[in-house]
């Protein structure tokens, strides 16, 4: 049935007011343009058409990779380099042979896929404002306060305590909590295993190497930066873990709009799953570079606790994400602090009066009044975290 022009005008005008539902729920409705609501100033749209004339490839990056497998082995300390090498020259690496089984990450993506196929009414449970809730399901980037909407829906997952926080997760699909469950605790173990690698490839981890030798003062102050060190480890395990799971459905006019917008990550180290639909591009020597998937692997990002703890010399690059009209994309990203109630600040042994330090002491509460505040929309955090002098 052809509906008359006013009365498909009258639906779309409501489709235009309904994005608080979300973009999936105005893709499966049938939305032919991208609403007011999405479309970005000329000057922070993507440029597909630069891209096409000057070829893909020119915009295609190749990640620094990490092989997790040889990190464990006797070249560690020459993949130590390259792991510091990616962190201040991109701010992002690709995670090989990282140990955790295929079926175990395939099936949080697919899992994934399955809770954004619900109806609505079945998402919608999850929605709400209270960003400390165990659960949040939404839309955009920050919806409270985007001028603009990005085309993204997401649902959160605290992690951390586990036990407190599992009763709220979605009861549906029915194998939801146990396949999350195990992805999430896989993914918080590998991310200690790279919190200890990070940190010595920082030149913080001592490890234990005392020999007959060593005199006794020695000894002493080797033992006192030991625990030191035992410490940021043991504090990192009672940190906090977010899941995000992002949907990106087909966009009628991907050339408008983003699927997120140029952020950097709040915490120590993203860990990102990805779908083999490409649409993460991260900043590179001033361009925005597409990160080709890599099957199975975890794209690995810096986040701003990382760049302040290392004293700016590792980087917490911004990134963000293009949509495309043909397919959806899921990607699960796991995101990890110290606990919320830690002070995170540039680690004394790396401030020196040659290297003074360049970032102000941030907690959770600051970042909460900064995502709160307009400046949140104009100012990136972390550049507000960064002393002028
Ligand atoms: O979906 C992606 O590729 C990136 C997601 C992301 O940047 C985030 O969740 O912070
Ligand atoms: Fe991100």
């Amino acid at each position: 049935m052809v509906l008359p022009e006013e009365s498909r005008k009258a639906d779309y005008d409501s489709l235009e007011i309904q994005y608080l539902k979300g973009v999936k729920y105005l893709f499966e409705n049938g939305i032919e343009h991208v609403p007011k609501k999405y479309i970005l100033p000329a000057s922070d749209r993507p440029n597909f058409v630069n891209e096409r004339s000057h070829g893909a490839d020119n915009f295609n990056l190749e990640l620094p990779i990490i092989d997790f497998a040889e990190l464990q082995g006797p070249n560690r300390s020459e993949v130590l380099n390259s792991l510091a090498s990616a962190c201040e020259n991109y701010g992002f690496f690709q995670l090989l042979n990282h140990g955790i089984p295929y079926e175990i990450t395939s099936n949080v993506v697919d899992v994934s896929k399955r809770f954004f196929e619900l109806p609505f009414s079945e998402r919608e449970k999850y929605m709400s404002a209270d960003m400390g809730s165990p659960v949040r399901y939404g839309t955009s980037y920050n919806q409270t306060n985007d001028d603009v909407f990005c085309w993204r829906d997401f649902l959160k997952l605290v992690c951390h305590p586990l036990p407190d926080a599992l009763p709220h997760w979605p009861s549906s699909p029915l194998d939801f909590r146990k396949l999350a469950v195990s992805y999430a605790k896989e993914v918080k173990f590998l991310f200690l295993m790279l919190v200890d690698a990070i940190l010595e490839s920082l030149g913080l981890m001592n490890k234990k190497n005392k020999t007959e030798e060593n005199d006794e003062d020695e000894d002493e102050d080797k033992n006192k930066e030991e625990d030191e060190d035992e410490e940021i480890l043991k504090e990192f395990e009672d940190g906090s873990q977010l899941m995000v799971l992002n949907c990106y459905p087909p966009c009628p006019q991907p050339d408008l709009t983003l699927g997120m917008p140029p952020h950097s990550d709040y915490g120590f180290l993203t860990l990102l799953l990805q779908d083999e639909v490409k649409g993460l591009q991260i900043q590179h020597k001033e361009n925005w570079v597409t990160v080709k998937p890599i099957p199975g692997s975890f794209v690995v990002n810096v986040g701003d606790h990382l760049e302040i703890f290392s004293n700016g010399t590792f980087k917490s690059v911004l990134h963000r994400v293009l949509v495309n009209q043909m397919n959806y994309r899921i990607s699960v990203a796991s995101l990890h602090c110290l606990p919320f109630k830690s002070i995170v600040q540039p680690c004394p042994k790396l401030v020196s009066e040659t290297n003074p330090r360049h970032y102000m002491d941030t907690n959770f509460a600051s970042f909460i009044e900064y995502l709160k505040s307009r400046d949140s929309t104009k100012e990136n955090f972390l550049h507000s975290r960064k002393l002028t002098s």
